[in-house]
């Protein structure tokens, strides 16, 4: 997709890093600690399937482990590579520390193309790569806990899981080794659709500041907005269900594998992805004009773009053809570090990955938390008038100790949880806390200095701030 003049996906990030620490004052020594990839262990091993030997590259790359356990997570795709994982595993480093979530950053990849197995075939190919990080403490509780992303599902999650349980039976902790599971299997309310509700609470968050909308020549709320949306997937599916549902933004394009469907007056999300899922593509669907090269409705006119898919859709080739006023990437590394130079002259405003499809991660912080606490979230109140006796007072005493830096991430969480809400209402708006909590802290540094010009740069700076204040406090 990107041309051979750009840098790889990791030497992006590198760029985009190297533009935030230039503005900075650290000593040159942790400058580079905190930018290279720790370390990339990369496996390959054999599943017997249909009657025979097939073998398989996975990876997982732990960037930055000034925090632990590491997180990030597992991708299945079938051109996943080692400096796609690094730029990935760089990412969640800078994302982590951004939203105040406290770990380091990790990622994970299978090249594979899951839509070539039956479902038994991968599970047996998810259990046997979890297997050989398991044994590597690649996927540990206390240590490196993966979670979903392109190509995987809390399906894939909860095999993992049963992974590490049947292989660390003593370990009553296990069920924290990934996060993203099913709420049957220690998962969370809230989790699935987490990180398309992060994107709409960040773009809320952008909507409530003027100041920051008139560098997008916006005005206005989202209600009527045109959105073009690429790839209805997870994060883009809950993105534009919840955007033109609760907030009246018109989703004027859906941008799929096989074309792109469009429509002015808007797009019925809901329908569409069930046409998806039936179709296995957006061709056909009824009531839109449909273009085959769906790449090119990336240029077309809209108040938004939301690239919620690949990498580098957006670069020196097209990034000056893009009308958006505003990009959103809740995919990760949408944009090369030549389209972001294109864009940013041309003053389209972006709200850069670290931060917008951060609410996967927060949420899967909440997850991490429970299944640590060993206490079931939400409805205290209604027990404690049933119960009425200590246990609810030592629970809430043992919750108070491990949700400590949850409880700060959220001013609204403490207060709700005591009143009785449940699992849904405390997640939701303890991501809506940490969303508007990150994007004032980022845009706090885009308004007051002038040589941040972006909200990108803006987010590293703070990012890696953080970053820097925690390998300094471990005394390296
Ligand atoms: N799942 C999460 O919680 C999460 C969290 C943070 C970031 N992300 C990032 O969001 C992006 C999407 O992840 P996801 O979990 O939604 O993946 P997904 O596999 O659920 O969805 C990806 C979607 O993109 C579509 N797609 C693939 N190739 C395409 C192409 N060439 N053109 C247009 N559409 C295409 C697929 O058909 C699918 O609908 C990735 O960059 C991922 O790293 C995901």
């Amino acid at each position: 997709m990107t041309s051979m003049a750009e840098p790889s996906f990791r030497e992006s990030v590198d760029l985009m890093f190297n533009r935030a620490v230039a503005l900075m004052d650290l000593p040159p020594g942790l400058e580079e600690k905190i930018r290279v990839c720790n370390a990339t262990y990369t496996v390959r091993f054999g599943v017997r399937l249909r009657g025979q030997v097939h073998t398989f590259t996975g990876y997982r790359s732990v960037h930055s482990e000034h925090m632990e356990p590491v997180k990030g997570g597992i991708r299945f795709a079938a051109n996943v590579h080692q400096d796609e994982v690094e730029a990935l595993a760089a990412l969640m480093t800078y994302k982590c520390a951004l939203v105040e979530t406290p770990f380091g950053g990790s990622k994970g990849g299978l090249r594979i193309d899951p839509r070539q197995y039956e479902e038994h075939e991968l599970e047996q190919i998810t259990r046997r790569f979890a297997y050989e990080l398991i044994k590597r403490d690649l996927i540990n509780p206390a240590q490196n806990v993966p979670a979903p992303d392109m190509g995987t599902s809390e399906r894939e999650m909860a095999w993992i899981s049963d992974q590490y349980a049947r292989m660390n039976t003593t370990d009553i902790n296990a069920r924290a080794c990934v996060t993203g599971k099913p709420l049957n299997a220690g998962g969370i309310a809230g989790r699935v659709e987490a990180t398309g509700r992060g994107v709409q609470f960040a773009l809320r968050e952008f909507f409530r500041h003027p100041e920051d909308m008139k560098k997008a020549g916006l005005h206005g709320t989202l209600e009527g907005k045109r959105v073009i949306v690429q790839g209805l997937g997870n994060v883009g599916y809950h993105a534009a269900k919840f955007l033109s549902e609760e907030d009246g933004a018109l989703i004027t394009a859906v941008i799929e594998r096989d074309g792109a469907v469009v429509n002015p007056k808007g797009l019925p999300v809901e329908e569409v992805h069930n046409w998806i899922a039936r179709h296995g593509g957006v061709s056909g669907f009824p009531d839109a004009t449909h273009v085959a090269d769906g790449a090119k409705v990336l240029e077309e006119e809209c108040d938004i773009l939301i690239p919620a898919a690949l990498e580098g859709v957006i670069n020196i080739e097209n990034a000056a053809q893009i009308k958006a006023a505003l990009i959103i990437e809740a995919a990760n590394g949408p944009i090369t570090a030549g389209g972001d130079q294109i864009l940013r002259e041309k003053g389209v405003v972006i709200i850069p990955d670290l931060y917008a499809n951060a609410g996967g991660v927060t949420v899967s912080y909440f997850e991490w938390v429970k299944n640590l606490s060993h206490i079931r979230f939400g409805r205290l109140q209604r027990r404690q008038e049933e119960a009425r006796h200590q246990l609810v007072v030592d629970e809430l005493e043992r919750l108070d100790r491990y949700l400590g830096d949850a409880w700060s991430m959220s001013p609204g969480f403490k207060e709700k949880y005591l009143r009785g809400a449940d699992e849904l209402e405390l997640v939701r708006s303890g991501l809506d806390d940490t969303m508007r909590t990150a994007y004032q802290s980022m845009a706090e540094v885009w308004r007051a200095r002038d040589d941040v010009t972006d909200l990108r740069t803006a987010g590293f700076i703070v990012a890696i701030e953080r970053v820097a204040q925690s390998y300094r406090a471990k005394g390296i």
